[in-house]
Protein backbone atom coordinates (compact mmCIF):
# COMPACT_ATOMS: atom_id res chain seq x y z
CA UNK A 1 0.00 0.00 0.00
CA UNK A 2 1.47 3.17 -1.07
CA UNK A 3 2.49 5.75 1.96
CA UNK A 4 -0.44 8.00 0.83
CA UNK A 5 -3.20 5.53 0.92
CA UNK A 6 -1.95 4.70 4.75
CA UNK A 7 -2.21 8.18 5.81
CA UNK A 8 -5.53 8.76 4.36
CA UNK A 9 -6.83 5.73 6.06
CA UNK A 10 -5.14 6.63 9.64
CA UNK A 11 -6.60 9.93 8.94
CA UNK A 12 -9.84 8.57 8.31
CA UNK A 13 -9.62 6.37 11.63
CA UNK A 14 -8.70 9.27 13.69
CA UNK A 15 -11.57 11.19 11.72
CA UNK A 16 -13.76 8.23 13.51
CA UNK A 17 -12.59 8.25 16.75
CA UNK A 18 -12.60 11.66 16.86
CA UNK A 19 -16.01 11.58 16.36
CA UNK A 20 -16.67 8.40 18.68
CA UNK A 21 -14.97 10.83 21.56
CA UNK A 22 -16.99 13.80 21.20
CA UNK A 23 -20.22 11.36 20.95
CA UNK A 24 -19.01 10.24 24.34
CA UNK A 25 -18.40 13.62 25.79
CA UNK A 26 -21.96 15.01 24.55
CA UNK A 27 -23.62 11.96 25.95
CA UNK A 28 -22.10 12.14 29.35
CA UNK A 29 -22.51 15.90 29.26
CA UNK A 30 -25.72 15.02 29.06
CA UNK A 31 -26.05 12.53 32.06
CA UNK A 32 -28.29 13.65 34.25
CA UNK A 33 -26.20 12.74 37.41
CA UNK A 34 -22.36 14.65 38.07
CA UNK A 35 -19.62 12.93 36.87
CA UNK A 36 -16.08 13.42 37.64
CA UNK A 37 -13.13 11.16 35.85
CA UNK A 38 -9.58 10.70 36.63
CA UNK A 39 -6.89 9.22 35.66
CA UNK A 40 -4.50 6.92 37.49
CA UNK A 41 -2.24 9.54 38.77
CA UNK A 42 -5.59 11.35 40.79
CA UNK A 43 -5.86 14.02 37.82
CA UNK A 44 -9.14 15.27 36.75
CA UNK A 45 -9.64 14.51 33.04
CA UNK A 46 -13.25 15.28 32.74
CA UNK A 47 -16.45 16.99 34.64
CA UNK A 48 -19.25 17.03 33.33
CA UNK A 49 -21.85 20.34 33.32
CA UNK A 50 -24.31 18.25 36.07
CA UNK A 51 -21.21 17.67 38.24
CA UNK A 52 -20.47 22.08 38.10
CA UNK A 53 -24.19 22.63 38.87
CA UNK A 54 -24.31 20.57 41.90
CA UNK A 55 -20.93 20.99 43.58
CA UNK A 56 -20.68 24.67 42.22
CA UNK A 57 -16.74 23.45 41.01
CA UNK A 58 -16.09 24.54 37.46
CA UNK A 59 -14.35 23.06 34.70
CA UNK A 60 -11.13 25.18 34.16
CA UNK A 61 -10.78 25.44 38.19
CA UNK A 62 -10.60 21.41 38.26
CA UNK A 63 -9.89 19.76 34.65
CA UNK A 64 -6.36 19.12 34.55
CA UNK A 65 -5.23 19.53 38.14
CA UNK A 66 -4.65 16.63 41.29
CA UNK A 67 -8.30 15.83 42.71
CA UNK A 68 -7.28 16.49 46.26
CA UNK A 69 -5.64 19.92 45.56
CA UNK A 70 -8.99 21.21 44.44
CA UNK A 71 -11.14 19.15 46.51
CA UNK A 72 -8.67 18.25 49.94
CA UNK A 73 -11.14 15.93 51.60
CA UNK A 74 -11.96 14.00 48.05
CA UNK A 75 -12.01 10.12 48.52
CA UNK A 76 -11.98 8.92 45.17
CA UNK A 77 -8.54 8.75 45.31
CA UNK A 78 -8.43 6.31 48.05
CA UNK A 79 -11.18 4.10 45.62
CA UNK A 80 -8.74 4.68 42.76
CA UNK A 81 -5.83 3.22 45.18
CA UNK A 82 -7.45 0.48 46.66
CA UNK A 83 -9.59 -0.19 43.45
CA UNK A 84 -12.55 -0.81 46.00
CA UNK A 85 -15.66 1.21 44.89
CA UNK A 86 -17.86 2.77 47.80
CA UNK A 87 -21.21 3.80 47.42
CA UNK A 88 -23.46 6.58 48.80
CA UNK A 89 -21.02 8.53 50.98
CA UNK A 90 -23.20 11.74 51.73
CA UNK A 91 -22.10 15.66 50.73
CA UNK A 92 -23.44 19.41 51.64
CA UNK A 93 -21.95 21.80 49.30
CA UNK A 94 -24.57 25.25 50.78
CA UNK A 95 -28.05 24.46 50.21
CA UNK A 96 -26.86 21.58 47.95
CA UNK A 97 -26.97 17.97 49.63
CA UNK A 98 -26.24 15.18 47.46
CA UNK A 99 -24.99 11.64 47.70
CA UNK A 100 -21.53 10.05 45.99
CA UNK A 101 -20.98 6.78 44.53
CA UNK A 102 -17.61 6.22 43.32
CA UNK A 103 -16.09 3.28 41.10
CA UNK A 104 -12.38 2.66 39.83
CA UNK A 105 -12.40 2.34 36.33
CA UNK A 106 -10.42 -0.80 35.22
CA UNK A 107 -9.03 -1.55 32.10
CA UNK A 108 -7.58 -5.30 31.36
CA UNK A 109 -7.39 -5.72 35.33
CA UNK A 110 -5.44 -2.48 35.71
CA UNK A 111 -6.88 0.30 37.46
CA UNK A 112 -6.67 3.16 34.95
CA UNK A 113 -8.40 6.01 36.85
CA UNK A 114 -11.95 6.63 39.06
CA UNK A 115 -15.18 8.05 38.43
CA UNK A 116 -17.36 10.15 40.87
CA UNK A 117 -21.05 9.83 40.11
CA UNK A 118 -22.82 12.61 42.24
CA UNK A 119 -26.52 12.40 42.79
CA UNK A 120 -28.36 15.60 43.90
CA UNK A 121 -30.88 14.84 46.59
CA UNK A 122 -31.48 18.44 48.35
CA UNK A 123 -35.13 17.74 46.60
CA UNK A 124 -35.23 14.19 48.01
CA UNK A 125 -34.14 15.23 51.59
CA UNK A 126 -36.69 18.70 51.58
CA UNK A 127 -39.50 15.86 50.60
CA UNK A 128 -39.09 13.54 53.12
CA UNK A 129 -38.63 15.83 55.52
CA UNK A 130 -41.90 17.40 54.51
CA UNK A 131 -43.23 13.68 55.07
CA UNK A 132 -41.74 13.63 58.34
CA UNK A 133 -43.16 16.48 59.37
CA UNK A 134 -46.44 15.38 57.86
CA UNK A 135 -46.20 12.06 59.35
CA UNK A 136 -45.63 13.58 62.92
CA UNK A 137 -48.40 15.75 62.21
CA UNK A 138 -50.47 12.72 61.35
CA UNK A 139 -49.84 11.23 64.36
CA UNK A 140 -50.32 14.18 66.41
CA UNK A 141 -53.90 14.16 65.15
CA UNK A 142 -54.90 10.47 65.50
CA UNK A 143 -53.54 10.64 69.39
CA UNK A 144 -55.93 13.65 69.50
CA UNK A 145 -58.80 11.50 67.84
CA UNK A 146 -57.94 8.94 70.19
CA UNK A 147 -58.74 10.84 73.19
CA UNK A 148 -61.25 12.44 71.74
CA UNK A 149 -63.40 8.87 70.94
CA UNK A 150 -62.42 7.15 74.18
CA UNK A 151 -64.47 5.51 76.78
CA UNK A 152 -64.15 7.17 80.41
CA UNK A 153 -66.11 5.39 82.01
CA UNK A 154 -66.23 1.73 83.50
CA UNK A 155 -68.24 -0.79 85.32
CA UNK A 156 -65.97 0.29 88.36
CA UNK A 157 -67.22 3.81 88.49
CA UNK A 158 -70.84 2.54 88.27
CA UNK A 159 -72.40 4.17 91.56
CA UNK A 160 -75.50 1.92 93.21
CA UNK A 161 -75.57 -1.07 95.50
CA UNK A 162 -79.33 -1.35 94.85
CA UNK A 163 -81.05 -4.40 93.35
CA UNK A 164 -82.23 -2.90 90.36
CA UNK A 165 -79.13 -1.27 89.62
CA UNK A 166 -76.86 -4.62 90.04
CA UNK A 167 -79.12 -6.22 88.02
CA UNK A 168 -79.10 -4.42 85.27
CA UNK A 169 -74.87 -3.98 85.90
CA UNK A 170 -74.96 -8.01 85.79
CA UNK A 171 -76.48 -8.17 82.37
CA UNK A 172 -74.73 -5.10 80.90
CA UNK A 173 -71.40 -7.13 81.60
CA UNK A 174 -72.79 -10.16 80.19
CA UNK A 175 -73.82 -8.71 76.38
CA UNK A 176 -70.47 -6.50 76.97
CA UNK A 177 -68.47 -9.62 76.07
CA UNK A 178 -70.71 -10.59 73.11
CA UNK A 179 -70.75 -9.04 69.77
CA UNK A 180 -74.58 -7.83 69.50
CA UNK A 181 -75.97 -4.88 68.93
CA UNK A 182 -77.15 -3.35 72.04
CA UNK A 183 -80.49 -1.14 73.08
CA UNK A 184 -80.14 0.36 76.00
CA UNK A 185 -83.65 2.18 77.36
CA UNK A 186 -84.84 4.50 80.51
CA UNK A 187 -85.78 7.84 81.51
CA UNK A 188 -83.47 10.42 80.96
CA UNK A 189 -80.53 10.94 83.09
CA UNK A 190 -80.52 7.28 84.70
CA UNK A 191 -76.99 6.89 82.79
CA UNK A 192 -77.44 5.46 79.54
CA UNK A 193 -74.54 6.66 78.20
CA UNK A 194 -72.50 6.15 81.05
CA UNK A 195 -73.58 2.61 80.75
CA UNK A 196 -72.97 2.16 76.96
CA UNK A 197 -69.12 3.37 77.48
CA UNK A 198 -68.75 0.65 80.36
CA UNK A 199 -70.09 -1.83 77.93
CA UNK A 200 -67.42 -0.63 75.51
CA UNK A 201 -64.44 -0.58 78.35
CA UNK A 202 -65.57 -4.01 78.81
CA UNK A 203 -65.45 -5.39 75.78
CA UNK A 204 -63.22 -6.74 73.35
CA UNK A 205 -63.36 -3.09 71.33
CA UNK A 206 -61.98 -1.33 74.21
CA UNK A 207 -58.76 -0.50 72.63
CA UNK A 208 -61.02 0.83 69.93
CA UNK A 209 -62.84 4.29 69.72
CA UNK A 210 -65.76 5.23 71.16
CA UNK A 211 -68.35 7.25 69.95
CA UNK A 212 -71.62 9.03 70.99
CA UNK A 213 -73.85 11.13 68.70
CA UNK A 214 -76.60 12.61 70.24
CA UNK A 215 -79.07 11.84 67.46
CA UNK A 216 -81.76 15.01 68.79
CA UNK A 217 -78.92 17.59 68.44
CA UNK A 218 -78.83 17.68 64.72
CA UNK A 219 -81.06 18.19 61.78
CA UNK A 220 -81.94 15.35 59.70
CA UNK A 221 -79.27 16.61 56.78
CA UNK A 222 -76.70 16.83 59.88
CA UNK A 223 -76.99 13.50 61.06
CA UNK A 224 -76.70 12.24 57.42
CA UNK A 225 -73.17 13.58 56.97
CA UNK A 226 -72.15 13.15 60.58
CA UNK A 227 -73.44 9.84 60.54
CA UNK A 228 -72.35 8.58 56.94
CA UNK A 229 -69.65 11.59 55.99
CA UNK A 230 -69.57 12.86 52.56
CA UNK A 231 -66.99 13.37 49.65
CA UNK A 232 -65.48 16.27 48.50
CA UNK A 233 -68.27 18.25 46.49
CA UNK A 234 -70.56 15.81 46.90
CA UNK A 235 -73.35 18.81 47.76
CA UNK A 236 -72.81 22.63 47.86
CA UNK A 237 -71.29 23.84 50.78
CA UNK A 238 -69.67 20.46 51.16
CA UNK A 239 -66.32 21.04 53.07
CA UNK A 240 -63.06 20.97 50.72
CA UNK A 241 -61.32 17.30 51.54
CA UNK A 242 -64.71 15.92 52.36
CA UNK A 243 -65.76 14.89 55.61
CA UNK A 244 -65.20 11.33 57.60
CA UNK A 245 -68.36 10.31 59.22
CA UNK A 246 -68.79 8.64 62.74
CA UNK A 247 -69.53 5.56 61.46
CA UNK A 248 -66.16 5.31 60.21
CA UNK A 249 -64.12 7.09 63.19
CA UNK A 250 -65.54 4.56 65.01
CA UNK A 251 -64.60 1.26 62.97
CA UNK A 252 -62.91 -1.17 65.30
CA UNK A 253 -64.84 0.79 68.03
CA UNK A 254 -68.75 0.99 69.14
CA UNK A 255 -70.96 3.70 68.41
CA UNK A 256 -73.87 5.12 70.45
CA UNK A 257 -76.62 6.42 68.74
CA UNK A 258 -77.99 8.31 71.57
CA UNK A 259 -81.70 9.29 71.56
CA UNK A 260 -82.28 7.02 68.38
CA UNK A 261 -86.26 7.72 68.41
CA UNK A 262 -85.55 11.14 67.42
CA UNK A 263 -83.82 10.01 63.59
CA UNK A 264 -86.24 10.37 60.95
CA UNK A 265 -87.29 7.58 58.46
CA UNK A 266 -85.44 8.14 56.06
CA UNK A 267 -82.26 8.06 58.03
CA UNK A 268 -83.53 4.91 60.30
CA UNK A 269 -84.26 2.78 56.67
CA UNK A 270 -80.29 4.14 56.21
CA UNK A 271 -79.55 2.70 59.44
CA UNK A 272 -81.04 -0.62 59.34
CA UNK A 273 -78.96 -1.35 56.24
CA UNK A 274 -75.83 -0.31 58.13
CA UNK A 275 -76.91 -2.56 60.94
CA UNK A 276 -77.68 -5.65 58.38
CA UNK A 277 -74.89 -4.88 55.96
CA UNK A 278 -72.14 -3.75 57.93
CA UNK A 279 -71.12 -1.01 54.98
CA UNK A 280 -71.47 2.69 54.55
CA UNK A 281 -71.87 4.73 51.75
CA UNK A 282 -70.45 8.19 51.96
CA UNK A 283 -73.11 10.84 50.50
CA UNK A 284 -71.35 11.68 46.42
CA UNK A 285 -69.37 8.42 46.64
CA UNK A 286 -70.00 4.99 44.66
CA UNK A 287 -68.63 2.41 46.32
CA UNK A 288 -69.38 1.29 49.91
CA UNK A 289 -66.83 1.46 52.85
CA UNK A 290 -66.80 -2.12 54.86
CA UNK A 291 -67.20 -1.30 59.00
CA UNK A 292 -66.19 -3.06 61.81
CA UNK A 293 -68.24 -1.41 64.51
CA UNK A 294 -70.96 -2.63 67.35
CA UNK A 295 -73.54 0.20 67.65
CA UNK A 296 -75.38 0.35 70.95
CA UNK A 297 -78.50 2.54 70.34
CA UNK A 298 -80.28 4.50 73.86
CA UNK A 299 -83.87 5.91 74.01
CA UNK A 300 -86.22 7.82 76.44
CA UNK A 301 -88.89 6.86 74.54
CA UNK A 302 -90.75 3.87 74.05
CA UNK A 303 -90.18 2.85 70.50
CA UNK A 304 -93.05 0.18 70.89
CA UNK A 305 -95.04 3.13 70.58
CA UNK A 306 -93.71 4.89 68.36
CA UNK A 307 -93.79 1.99 65.75
CA UNK A 308 -97.44 1.82 66.44
CA UNK A 309 -97.66 5.42 65.63
CA UNK A 310 -95.35 5.13 62.44
CA UNK A 311 -92.95 7.17 63.97
CA UNK A 312 -90.41 4.53 64.13
CA UNK A 313 -89.50 1.63 61.54
CA UNK A 314 -90.73 -1.46 63.37
CA UNK A 315 -87.83 -3.86 61.40
CA UNK A 316 -85.32 -1.43 63.12
CA UNK A 317 -86.85 -2.25 66.01
CA UNK A 318 -86.60 -5.79 66.24
CA UNK A 319 -82.86 -5.47 64.66
CA UNK A 320 -82.43 -3.73 68.05
CA UNK A 321 -84.42 -5.21 70.50
CA UNK A 322 -82.57 -8.26 70.52
CA UNK A 323 -80.17 -7.37 73.79
CA UNK A 324 -82.32 -4.89 75.60
CA UNK A 325 -80.98 -3.31 79.13
CA UNK A 326 -83.45 -1.54 81.03
CA UNK A 327 -82.16 1.36 83.57
CA UNK A 328 -84.03 1.79 86.49
CA UNK A 329 -85.23 5.31 87.68
CA UNK A 330 -83.62 6.65 90.45
CA UNK A 331 -86.90 6.77 92.53
CA UNK A 332 -86.60 2.92 92.23
CA UNK A 333 -83.23 2.59 93.54
CA UNK A 334 -83.84 2.58 97.39
CA UNK A 335 -80.13 3.78 99.03
CA UNK A 336 -78.07 4.91 95.83
CA UNK A 337 -79.43 8.30 96.25
CA UNK A 338 -77.81 8.81 99.51
CA UNK A 339 -74.44 6.74 97.51
CA UNK A 340 -74.75 9.15 94.73
CA UNK A 341 -75.55 12.43 96.61
CA UNK A 342 -72.14 11.76 99.04
CA UNK A 343 -69.99 10.62 95.35
CA UNK A 344 -70.85 13.96 93.80
CA UNK A 345 -70.58 15.91 97.08
CA UNK A 346 -66.80 14.58 97.13
CA UNK A 347 -66.49 14.96 93.80
CA UNK A 348 -67.29 18.85 93.84
CA UNK A 349 -65.30 19.07 96.86
CA UNK A 350 -62.14 17.91 94.77
CA UNK A 351 -63.18 20.23 91.95
CA UNK A 352 -63.39 23.50 94.66
CA UNK A 353 -60.94 22.15 97.41
CA UNK A 354 -63.21 22.96 100.09
CA UNK A 355 -64.11 19.56 102.39
CA UNK A 356 -68.24 19.46 102.14
CA UNK A 357 -70.45 17.53 104.20
CA UNK A 358 -74.31 17.11 104.34
CA UNK A 359 -76.10 17.27 107.63
CA UNK A 360 -78.06 14.28 108.25
CA UNK A 361 -81.57 15.48 107.80
CA UNK A 362 -80.54 16.45 104.03
CA UNK A 363 -80.44 12.35 103.15
CA UNK A 364 -83.67 12.42 104.09
CA UNK A 365 -84.83 15.06 101.92
CA UNK A 366 -83.01 13.64 99.06
CA UNK A 367 -84.75 10.43 99.60
CA UNK A 368 -88.03 11.30 99.64
CA UNK A 369 -87.62 13.17 96.81
CA UNK A 370 -89.30 11.43 93.68
CA UNK A 371 -86.12 12.93 90.85
CA UNK A 372 -87.97 12.92 87.69
CA UNK A 373 -84.89 13.93 86.38
CA UNK A 374 -83.11 10.96 87.85
CA UNK A 375 -79.07 10.50 88.20
CA UNK A 376 -78.42 13.77 85.90
CA UNK A 377 -80.44 15.79 88.23
CA UNK A 378 -79.03 14.63 91.82
CA UNK A 379 -76.05 15.57 90.31
CA UNK A 380 -77.34 19.52 89.57
CA UNK A 381 -79.27 19.47 93.21
CA UNK A 382 -75.38 18.72 94.77
CA UNK A 383 -73.95 21.18 93.28
CA UNK A 384 -76.29 24.08 93.41
CA UNK A 385 -76.69 22.92 97.42
CA UNK A 386 -72.69 23.22 97.50
CA UNK A 387 -72.11 26.36 96.20
CA UNK A 388 -75.07 28.08 98.28
CA UNK A 389 -73.36 26.53 101.02
CA UNK A 390 -70.54 29.58 102.90
CA UNK A 391 -69.38 27.28 104.88
CA UNK A 392 -68.56 23.31 104.65
CA UNK A 393 -72.14 21.64 106.45
CA UNK A 394 -74.64 21.18 103.51
CA UNK A 395 -77.83 21.61 105.21
CA UNK A 396 -81.97 21.61 104.01
CA UNK A 397 -81.45 25.16 103.80
CA UNK A 398 -78.80 25.05 100.75
CA UNK A 399 -81.15 22.59 99.19
CA UNK A 400 -82.89 23.62 95.93
CA UNK A 401 -87.12 24.72 97.00
CA UNK A 402 -88.57 22.07 94.64
CA UNK A 403 -86.97 19.56 97.00
CA UNK A 404 -88.49 21.03 100.56
CA UNK A 405 -92.07 21.43 98.71
CA UNK A 406 -91.98 17.60 97.27
CA UNK A 407 -90.80 16.27 100.16
CA UNK A 408 -93.68 18.31 102.66
CA UNK A 409 -96.10 17.36 100.03
CA UNK A 410 -95.24 13.62 100.26
CA UNK A 411 -94.95 12.71 103.56
CA UNK A 412 -98.13 14.90 104.27
CA UNK A 413 -100.89 12.20 103.86
CA UNK A 414 -99.65 9.71 106.55
CA UNK A 415 -99.28 12.41 109.19
CA UNK A 416 -101.90 13.80 111.78
CA UNK A 417 -102.61 17.49 111.82
CA UNK A 418 -100.13 18.61 113.78
CA UNK A 419 -97.31 17.25 112.40
CA UNK A 420 -98.37 19.13 108.94
CA UNK A 421 -98.50 21.97 110.61
CA UNK A 422 -95.27 21.64 111.95
CA UNK A 423 -93.35 20.18 108.91
CA UNK A 424 -95.65 23.80 107.30
CA UNK A 425 -94.22 25.66 110.21
CA UNK A 426 -90.47 23.83 109.56
CA UNK A 427 -90.47 24.53 106.22
CA UNK A 428 -91.48 28.71 106.08
CA UNK A 429 -88.90 29.19 108.75
CA UNK A 430 -86.31 27.45 106.28
CA UNK A 431 -87.85 29.82 103.65
CA UNK A 432 -87.38 33.03 105.52
CA UNK A 433 -83.92 31.76 106.51
CA UNK A 434 -83.18 31.10 102.68
CA UNK A 435 -80.75 33.69 101.48
CA UNK A 436 -79.79 35.29 104.82
CA UNK A 437 -76.38 34.74 105.96
CA UNK A 438 -75.77 32.82 109.13
CA UNK A 439 -75.11 35.77 111.28
CA UNK A 440 -77.71 36.84 114.22
CA UNK A 441 -78.35 39.48 111.90
CA UNK A 442 -79.91 37.34 109.45
CA UNK A 443 -82.00 35.61 111.68
CA UNK A 444 -83.45 38.75 113.34
CA UNK A 445 -84.23 39.34 109.57
CA UNK A 446 -85.85 36.62 108.90
CA UNK A 447 -87.58 36.73 112.52
CA UNK A 448 -88.94 40.02 111.44
CA UNK A 449 -90.58 38.81 107.90
CA UNK A 450 -91.80 35.80 109.98
CA UNK A 451 -93.78 38.10 112.68
CA UNK A 452 -91.75 36.39 115.47
CA UNK A 453 -88.64 37.43 118.01
CA UNK A 454 -85.50 36.53 117.54
CA UNK A 455 -86.15 34.08 120.63
CA UNK A 456 -88.81 32.23 119.09
CA UNK A 457 -87.01 31.62 116.00
CA UNK A 458 -84.52 30.28 118.16
CA UNK A 459 -86.91 28.19 119.52
CA UNK A 460 -88.28 26.18 116.43
CA UNK A 461 -84.97 26.09 114.78
CA UNK A 462 -83.69 23.88 117.55
CA UNK A 463 -87.19 22.31 117.67
CA UNK A 464 -87.45 21.14 114.18
CA UNK A 465 -83.54 20.72 113.80
CA UNK A 466 -82.81 23.43 111.76
CA UNK A 467 -79.18 23.93 111.74
CA UNK A 468 -77.69 27.29 113.29
CA UNK A 469 -80.61 26.98 115.76
CA UNK A 470 -78.14 27.00 118.72
CA UNK A 471 -76.10 29.71 118.03
N1 LIG B 1 -74.27 4.82 88.24
C1 LIG B 1 -73.74 6.04 88.11
N2 LIG B 1 -72.71 6.40 88.89
C2 LIG B 1 -72.19 7.64 88.82
N3 LIG B 1 -72.64 8.59 87.99
C3 LIG B 1 -73.66 8.29 87.20
C4 LIG B 1 -74.26 7.00 87.20
N4 LIG B 1 -75.24 6.97 86.29
C5 LIG B 1 -75.28 8.20 85.75
N5 LIG B 1 -74.33 8.99 86.27
C6 LIG B 1 -74.10 10.41 85.93
O1 LIG B 1 -75.37 10.98 85.70
C7 LIG B 1 -75.36 11.86 84.59
C8 LIG B 1 -76.35 11.41 83.53
O2 LIG B 1 -75.93 10.17 82.98
P1 LIG B 1 -76.07 9.84 81.43
O3 LIG B 1 -75.75 11.03 80.59
O4 LIG B 1 -75.33 8.59 81.18
O5 LIG B 1 -77.65 9.61 81.37
P2 LIG B 1 -78.56 9.30 80.10
O6 LIG B 1 -79.55 8.28 80.55
O7 LIG B 1 -77.70 8.95 78.94
O8 LIG B 1 -79.28 10.68 79.87
P3 LIG B 1 -80.09 11.17 78.54
O9 LIG B 1 -81.26 10.24 78.37
O10 LIG B 1 -80.54 12.54 78.92
O11 LIG B 1 -79.12 11.14 77.43
C9 LIG B 1 -73.94 11.87 84.11
O12 LIG B 1 -73.31 12.98 84.68
C10 LIG B 1 -73.35 10.59 84.63
O13 LIG B 1 -71.99 10.73 84.83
Amino acid sequence: MAISDKHEKLGALFDVLQETQSWFLHILDSIYDGLLICDADFVVRYINPEYTRITGVAYETIVGRELSEVRPGAILPQVIFSGVPLAGVYRREGETEYVVDMAPIMIDGQVAGGISIVKDVTEVHRLSQQVNKFEKKANRLKKMVEHAYRARYSFKDLIGQSGSIQKAVQFAKKVAVGVSDILITGESGTGKEIFAQAIHSESKRSHGPFVALNCASLTSSLVESELFGYEEGAFTGARKGGKTGLFEIADGGTILLDEIGELSLEIQSKLLRVLQERAIRKVGEAGEVELDIRVIAATNRNLADMVKEGRFRHDLLYRLNVLNLHLPPLRERGGDVAALADHFLTQFSQKVSRPFRFSPEVYGILQAYNWPGNIRELRNVIEFAANMCEENLITQLHLPPVLLVESTSQTAPSKTLADMVCETERQLIINALRGEDSSVEGKRKAAKRLGVSLATLYNKMNRFGIAGGSD
